[in-house]
């Protein structure tokens, strides 16, 4: 079982940070929230902070918890945490996605996500 953190950055009119992860890599060309897998001891903020800044270069305050999901890819088994945050600062620079996307919550079915972030993309949606 992994254990994976995933942020849900707004920027100041509202938009979320979407990311397409690269080809290559597990789930390669569906998009996500940015984050990655938690460190032994570590809390989910500074988990989302260290991987904003190291696969993005970007700074975030993650502000409040937004759900859990657990989803099995065949025999990987994934518990997937998700903060809402907020965008501080920096220049986007990509290293382990190939796209990103500011979008309206409203958008968010237009893109293909990985199947775990599913239920938080229509909770999104629906603005709940
Ligand atoms: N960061 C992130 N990972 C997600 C999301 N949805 C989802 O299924 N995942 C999966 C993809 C990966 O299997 C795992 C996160 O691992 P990671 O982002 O640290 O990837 P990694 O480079 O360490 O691992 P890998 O691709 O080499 O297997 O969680 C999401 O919204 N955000």
């Amino acid at each position: 079982m992994i254990e994976v953190a995933a942020a849900i950055i707004y920027d100041e009119t509202g938009k979320i940070l979407i990311a397409r992860r690269r080809e290559g890599k597990s789930q390669g060309g569906l998009w996500e929230f940015p984050g990655g897998k938690l460190e032994a001891g570590e809390s989910v903020q500074d988990c989302l902070i260290r991987e904003l800044q190291e696969e993005m270069g970007i700074e975030i305050r993650p502000y409040a918890a937004f759900g859990v999901n657990e989803h099995s890819y065949g025999s990987v088994h994934l518990t997937l945490i998700a903060w809402k945050a907020k965008y501080v600062n920096g220049t986007i620079t990509l290293t382990d996605h190939d796209e990103y996307r500011w979008v309206q919550p409203g958008e968010l079915g237009v893109y293909t996500f990985a199947a775990a972030d599913i239920p938080f993309v229509e909770r999104l949606m629906r603005n709940d």
